[in-house]
């Protein structure tokens, strides 16, 4: 299936609704990313597909250098043992899914987050740390993680791969499965199932709609887009 098919499955479902069709696919045990990872701001969300990468711990030791030399050296570790690989490849309506080295590093900070949104991403979800976290709420671009973090990654972070399946949060995520973010978290559906969840995910949500809108008349509330 196309992504743009894909995509206009989900549009509009709300995490928990896609939890409700993961459950009515017999999916119970499946999709749901540790509820450690949080939105970095309040009303960040997503809907796209898994583009996925994965960092690790480097054993590389720092040698002493001067502050000049650490230019350089600074430089060139970006360049040999963290390139920025996922750019170039990156297509509209993808998600960033990063397996983080599990450090108390900023992996991902104001500048590769809107480089990545620049190519066509409509969201990142991390396993680990963020930097420059003031930028990244106000260039609103939406980023879901599991700490906010400090240092940057020379002498602790090394790329690993890009586009393998990656374990976000007790899930695994393949590329080209449907992951969907909002204030209730992160869940990833496996994109064999993606038919059948999303019909099952709508039935809820326009249930939902309709119960929920018999209130806010009951109430006397103007409706809005969560009731129409
Ligand atoms: O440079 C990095 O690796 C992370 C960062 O601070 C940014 O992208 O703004
Ligand atoms: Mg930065």
């Amino acid at each position: 299936m196309e992504k743009a098919e894909l995509l206009r499955l989900f549009d509009g479902l709300r995490v928990a609704d896609v939890r409700d069709g993961m459950d009515w696919a017999g999916l119970h045990a499946k999709g749901t990313v540790s509820p450690e990872i949080t939105p970095l701001y309040q009303g960040a969300r997503f809907t796209g597909i898994a583009r996925t990468m994965r960092f690790r711990p480097t054993e590389k030791a720092v040698p002493p250098l001067t502050p000049e030399e650490y230019t350089e050296w600074a430089g060139r570790w970006y360049r040999e043992l963290y390139p920025n690989k996922i750019t170039p490849t990156i297509e509209q309506g993808d998600i960033v899914v990063v397996q983080s080295a599990g450090l108390p590093v900023g992996e991902i900070g104001s500048n590769n987050s809107l480089e990545w949104h620049a190519a066509g991403a409509t969201g990142i979800v991390t396993t680990g740390g963020v930097r420059d976290t003031d930028e990244c709420v106000m260039q609103q671009v939406p980023i879901f993680c599991r700490y906010r973090a400090q240092p940057m990654v020379q002498g602790r972070v090394e790329f690993d791969a890009l586009q393998v399946p990656v374990d976000v949060g007790g899930v695994l995520v393949r590329p080209g499965d449907i992951v969907v973010a909002d204030g209730d978290g992160v869940i990833a559906v496996p994109v064999e199932h993606a038919v059948t969840v999303a019909k099952y995910a709508r039935q809820e949500l326009e249930n939902d709609k309709i119960g929920r809108r018999a209130l806010y008349e009951k109430l006397g509330r103007p409706l809005d887009d969560t009731v129409r």
